[in-house]
């Protein structure tokens, strides 16, 4: 495909995202209906897709055009590529630009007005959470995230892990402060099918996932409870940092919860999973990883700004509420409680363990960290509470 033919592909996708599609469905009927289309062509359009839904509204106001067509506009100005050259209605690429187009793209360099990559009730969320540190953190979510690995240290080293995937040309670095992780400096696309992977020795995720995993401090023995365990991203992260605990994992969806016994194989973990919601005082420690924004995350799903609406993120608080005080009564006494989040959020992280910590006086706060975005990757919030004894 030409570089013009791959526009026109993502500004079908962005319409069908404006009429309110999910990107990853347009995507893929999208590569079902061009069987001509190769990987890198593939990979082309979506990079085009999702850095546009990045940046959506900056790319609007680059072009000053609507719809599909105005974001992709945009997303080749900021590229630096001559709209000219793509938008003439050669090789299969869009339609050729039109003399009011050229006038507002024109009238849109010219301006200096400041945009942010928010819908509007989210720029007063951000602003009223993070105060300060709003509109940098907005900004800083208009960027693609690493790609992380954590080395599964019950398999491997992360020297040894480095070393095997640059014999597959995968170039990797350390991650300041998280021993498990590897960032991926070049060819991120093969990591799925290199023998590290396959074999288990490597996993994707994200540096601070990997943080805050390692900030529960793990001990031989310890029966632990991962109450939202999903498909077992925080569960294998356990197991490999301490093999000698004995694991369970719950998740009310049970269908995310099932492929964690393939991937529990895969890294030789061993680990219970759950059919019956956990509600006894059996566990030395529960972590729950809450159903959250995701808003810490929003540079790989950038999907995730613009569909949530204020009375979703209410509501997310309060299953966040409820599932933590469910989760609290599985704890132990004397044991200990994580809550965990990919949320930026404050109102999805200290208040919520606020609000705990003030109806269960049994619960004291021992530890609670915020990751700021590349520090070391994603969002997260973490909070560590124990139960009186
Ligand atoms: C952030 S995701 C978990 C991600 C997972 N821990 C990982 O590292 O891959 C949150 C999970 O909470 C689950 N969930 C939502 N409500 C729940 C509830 N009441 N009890 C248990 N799990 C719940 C969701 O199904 C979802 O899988």
């Amino acid at each position: 495909m030409t570089p013009a033919a791959r526009y026109a592909a993502a500004i079908e996708i962005l319409d069908g995202f404006l009429d309110g599609e999910p990107a990853e469905k347009l995507l893929s009927n999208w590569a079902r209906r061009n069987r001509y289309a190769g990987s890198k062509d593939r990979a082309a359009v979506r990079d085009i897709v999702f850095d546009s839904l990045r940046n959506l509204n900056s790319f609007a106001a680059l072009s000053g055009v609507g719809h599909g067509r105005g974001i992709a506009l945009g997303h080749c100005i900021a590229a630096e590529l001559s709209p000219e050259d793509i938008f003439n209605g050669a090789g299969y690429g869009p339609a050729p630009l039109q003399e009011e187009e050229r006038s507002a793209i024109e009238a849109a360099q010219a301006s200096s007005a400041e945009v942010t990559d928010l819908p509007d009730w989210l720029v007063e969320v951000f602003k009223s959470d993070l105060g300060e540190d709003a509109q940098a953190t907005a900004a800083a979510l208009r960027d693609r995230a690493p790609v992380d690995l954590r080395v599964n240290i019950a398999k491997t080293t992360p020297e040894a892990a480095a070393r095997a995937l640059a014999m597959e040309d995968i170039a990797t670095e350390p991650v300041a402060g998280v021993p498990t992780a590897l960032r991926v400096v070049e060819n991120p696309r093969r990591v799925a099918g290199s023998n590290a992977y396959q074999s288990g020795h490597v996993e994707l995720q994200d540096a601070a996932s990997q943080a805050l995993v390692q900030m529960l401090e793990l001990k031989e023995g310890q029966t632990i409870l991962d109450y939202c365990a999903g498909g077992g991203g925080k569960t294998l992260a356990m197991a490999a940092q301490q093999p000698r605990a004995r694991l369970s994992a719950w998740d009310i969806s049970q269908s995310r919860l099932a492929p964690l016994e393939e991937r529990a194989e895969r890294a030789g973990a061993r680990v219970n999973l759950l059919s019956a919601m956990p509600a006894k005082a059996e566990y030395d420690l529960v972590l729950v990883d809450a159903p959250c924004s995701g808003s810490g995350a929003w540079r790989r799903n950038p999907e995730g700004k613009w569909r949530l609406d204020a009375d979703g993120l209410d509501a997310l608080q309060k299953l966040q509420t409820e599932v933590l005080a469910k989760a609290s009564k599985c704890v132990v006494p004397g044991g200990a409680l994580a809550y965990g989040t990919c949320s930026l959020l404050p109102r999805e992280n200290s208040e919520v363990v606020n609000g705990f910590l003030n109806s269960h006086s049994d619960y004291e706060l021992q530890i609670s960290r915020s990751f700021a975005l590349n520090q070391p990757g994603d969002g997260f919030f973490c909070a560590i509470m124990q139960k009186q004894l």
